[in-house]
């Protein structure tokens, strides 16, 4: 496979990823008022914990452990950032 068509395949994965990731936060702003109704915090370690060991579970390659748990750490940091900012301006 030449390098044109690894990065050709890693563009369409992109597209994929990138749809994902509008949903998710889409959902992360519906979480925002539910929490509001439950008068809860934004953190959830719980929950968090919870997707990153079932994440470990899906890990294919186990080289690719610690770089995917950064990565699913970093989304749900943003996620969190994106409420906090959200609560501020209320
Ligand atoms: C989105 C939520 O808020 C936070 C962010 C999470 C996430 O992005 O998956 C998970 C738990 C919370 O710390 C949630 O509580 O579901």
């Amino acid at each position: 496979m030449t390098l044109e068509n690894i990065r050709k395949e890693i563009d369409a994965l992109d597209e994929q990823i990138l749809g994902l990731l509008n949903q998710r936060m889409s959902l992360v702003e519906k979480v925002i008022a539910a929490k509001e109704q439950k008068n809860l915090q934004v953190l959830d370690a719980a929950r968090e914990k919870f997707i990153l060991e079932k994440i470990e579970n899906k890990i294919k390659n186990p080289q690719y452990a610690a770089s995917i748990q950064s990565i699913y750490k970093e989304i749900m940091k943003q996620s969190r950032d994106y409420q906090e900012q959200k609560r501020l301006k209320e």
